[in-house]
């Protein structure tokens, strides 16, 4: 297999637009509504084939052990799941900061999912891929569907949108946050009334909140600094469960301009919105309508 050219594939980030949390299930997990959005600006999967059915990952992430690995996870899963006996070296360029609300672990077990399935033959339906990837993570989904989505459930039940695509720009306050601490804080709030997706397009961006926003300000005081001091420019939320807030901006020039602003030592970029991910146009696989 070693001169069949190697599957270089993006796994793109996602911002939650908006998110409410409407409810608990029995099991804990949290029914929320949502809008994703991907940018253009993520990780990197190279993937090669073998035939000897090992997997392989290069580099390893520091503080992930390869069993926790979603990459190696989703790969191991797909294995099962379809009997295929190849297996694959896989390549990963880091780019995405982990555990910042940007889906990154969610996404690249989407683009393993995704790539594999391409090189392994396998041809399964996008759907199957999707409720594979349900089981590693509640984001998995969105990136194997591939397009902008209002979701609800957990994350799982999808309905494509378009959005609007203004440049943003993506500050990560230097600090982790974790999702299940969120989660579990008595303060959260888990009763904000279901809307229409509908209405809630119709509200525009102007209107669009973060129901972890106020529990996330309260347990991390670097992310309400940060979100105070965006806000004071620009229209700024948090993403997921953050660590990372972003401002919308109506421009290239005024996302530049933003950055040349920011504190010295914060981490920032400035990413478009997109509403289809450019991991399916990289494989020209999209759901049949
Ligand atoms: C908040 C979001 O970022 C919105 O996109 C996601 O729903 C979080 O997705 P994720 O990082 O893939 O999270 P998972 O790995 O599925 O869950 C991490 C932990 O967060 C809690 N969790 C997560 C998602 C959810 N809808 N309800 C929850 O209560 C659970 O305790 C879970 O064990
Ligand atoms: N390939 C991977 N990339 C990133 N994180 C991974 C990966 N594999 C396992 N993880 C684990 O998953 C955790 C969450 O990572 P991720 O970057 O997806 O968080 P996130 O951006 O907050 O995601 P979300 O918005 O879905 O909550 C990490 O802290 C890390 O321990």
């Amino acid at each position: 297999m070693s001169d069949v050219p190697p599957l270089v594939l993006p796994a793109p980030a996602k911002l939650n637009r908006l998110l409410r949390i409407v409810g608990q299930r029995s099991d804990g997990y949290h029914t929320l509504q949502t809008l994703f959005q991907f940018l253009d600006i993520g990780d990197t999967l190279t993937l090669r084939g073998r035939g000897d059915g090992k997997l392989h990952l290069t580099p390893a992430l520091p503080g992930v052990p390869d069993e926790a690995n979603l990459i190696l996870r989703a790969a191991r899963l797909l294995k099962e799941a379809s009997g295929c006996r190849l297996g694959a070296d896989l390549h990963l360029e880091k780019r995405l900061p982990m555990g910042g609300g940007l889906g990154g672990g969610s996404s690249d077990a989407a683009t393993t999912l995704l790539g594999l399935d391409h090189l392994w033959g396998l041809g399964l339906p996008l759907a199957t891929l999707a409720d594979l990837g349900l089981a590693l993570g509640a984001d998995v989904p969105v990136f194997l569907h591939g397009h902008a989505a209002w979701a609800e459930g957990i994350g799982e039940r999808l309905t494509p949108v378009t959005l609007d695509t203004p440049w943003f720009v993506v500050v990560h306050p230097g600090i982790g946050v974790s999702t299940p601490a969120v989660f579990k804080a008595p303060q959260l709030t888990r009763d904000t009334p279901p809307i229409t997706m509908a209405r809630a397009l119709q509200g525009g961006a102007a209107s669009w909140r973060n129901d972890c926003e106020a529990t996330v300000r309260e347990l991390y005081p670097e992310v309400a600094s940060t979100l105070d001091w965006l806000n004071a420019r620009a229209p700024s939320m948090l993403t997921g469960t953050g660590a990372c807030v972003f401002a919308r901006l109506a421009s290239e020039r005024e996302a530049d301009n933003l950055l040349a602003e920011m504190p010295e030592g914060w981490s920032a970029f400035k990413a478009r919105g997109l509403d289809r991910s450019p991991l399916h146009d990289a494989l020209g696989r999209w759901p049949s309508a």
